[in-house]
């Protein structure tokens, strides 16, 4: 006891104030698991569009908004799957009788898509500009960066993964911003305009060299957006960014066929999860009114180990992480990069690897 109390005396004002910024987190979070919050995702009776919606997550995503009383629009190329799985979202309906579903068929990396899905839209939805936009359309094909074909690939993914999400975002921001769309009461609920990143804009890993960049630059459109929205007080629009870790979809099978075997090792840390799971908890940190929607607990960690300048979800629990994460990545990276180097000493010059795809 007299040891604790002289250790208390001793101990500077910085580690006592961690220690109690610490606590009152904790408890926070804890308190935070009682405290039934507002739902700042309301989606019943709200029309939806997603584009990248006919597999994978987006179709999850498309099919739970349907069950929560929404009316949905899916977007991506493939007309066959469009039409099987609007089905398959008509039939999840909440109340089948009023609820609508319409799908479009572009190709998001063509330059100004857009303007044109928008204006379908609005046209469908009798003269109402969705009131949630979801970019989910990407692709990804890893390899490794000094292998032929690696910049063209990086260009691709760049066009469907960051400008499919640009141009969907300017050309509805256009439309939600507009002064005569102003809405009529301060109180209005926000219009919601939703990205889809991944934990590699989080945390780069060896063989994604084509498509991390792609989902860094979503996250610095959001942040820039997240800020540039406040010149409209009267048309709010609320920006997210979504960031899965390995979904179990027909991409992921897609960009298996090319990934080396040191990135199926390394991705191995963090458990793949189902199309279904990824998107509930993504609408479950909306209906949180979060920011940044990690999905997973790396995803949480990795986070609150990149905010730098980003809006924080909770400036309290984003902050006591952070602190953690410079600590947690020097062991992270000695541990990864000695991975990556024993695989080298085992396997040669990434030359001899047997050929993919
Ligand atoms: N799978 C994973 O491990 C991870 C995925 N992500 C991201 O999450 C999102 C969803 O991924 P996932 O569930 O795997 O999706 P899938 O790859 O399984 O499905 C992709 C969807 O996007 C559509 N799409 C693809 N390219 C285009 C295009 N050029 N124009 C229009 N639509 C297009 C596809 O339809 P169609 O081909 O008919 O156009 C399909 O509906 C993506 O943004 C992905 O980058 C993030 C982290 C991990
Ligand atoms: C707190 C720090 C912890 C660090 C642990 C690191 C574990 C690495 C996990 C990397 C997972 C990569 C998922 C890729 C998802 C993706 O976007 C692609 N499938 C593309 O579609």
């Amino acid at each position: 006891m007299e040891s604790l109390h002289r250790a208390l005396l001793n101990s500077s004002w910085v580690s006592l104030t961690a220690v109690g910024v610490a606590t009152l987190a904790v408890v926070m979070g804890l308190l935070s698991l009682f405290v039934a919050s507002k739902n700042h995702f309301p989606v019943e009776g709200r029309t939806v569009l997603l584009t990248g919606a006919s597999e994978g997550m987006g179709r999850s995503a498309a099919i739970q908004l349907a069950a929560k009383g929404a009316n949905v629009i899916i977007v991506s190329r493939n007309v066959g799957r469009l039409e099987e799985t609007l089905a398959e979202v008509r039939a999840a309906a909440k109340s089948p009788s009023t609820q609508r579903f319409h799908y479009i068929s572009a190709d998001v990396a063509e330059p100004d898509y857009a303007a044109a899905v928008i204006a379908e839209a609005i046209a469908w939805n009798g003269g109402a500009a969705p009131d949630i936009v979801w970019c989910v359309a990407g692709m990804s094909t890893p390899m490794l960066w000094a292998e032929d074909g690696s910049v063209a690939a990086a260009r691709r993914n760049m066009d469907v993964n960051f400008f499919g999400a640009a141009d969907m975002s300017a050309a509805i921001l256009r439309e939600w911003l507009a002064p005569e769309n102003a809405s009529k009461s301060p109180y209005a609920e926000p219009k919601h305009l939703i990205f889809t990143a991944s934990v590699l804009a989080l945390f780069a890993i060896v063989g994604y060299a084509p498509y991390t960049p792609s989902k860094w630059a979503i996250r610095g459109l959001a942040d820039t957006l997240a800020m540039e929205l406040n010149l409209y007080p009267n048309h709010p629009v609320r920006v997210h960014v979504v960031y899965p870790a390995t979904i179990v979809s027909p991409g992921l099978a897609r960009e298996n066929q090319t990934k080396p075997d040191i990135t199926v090792e390394l991705e191995k840390d963090e458990p793949p999860e189902t199309p279904e799971t990824v998107a509930r908890r993504a609408i479950a940190g909306l209906e949180k009114g979060q920011y940044f929607v990690a999905v997973s607990l790396l995803g949480k960690l990795m986070q609150a180990g990149i905010m730098g300048g980003s809006p924080r979800n909770n400036w309290i629990v984003d902050t006591v992480l952070g602190w953690f994460m410079p600590v947690v990545y020097f062991f992270v990276l000695k541990v990864m990069n000695g991975q990556v180097l024993g695989w080298a000493r085992k396997h040669g010059h990434p030359s001899t690897y047997p050929k993919k795809g």
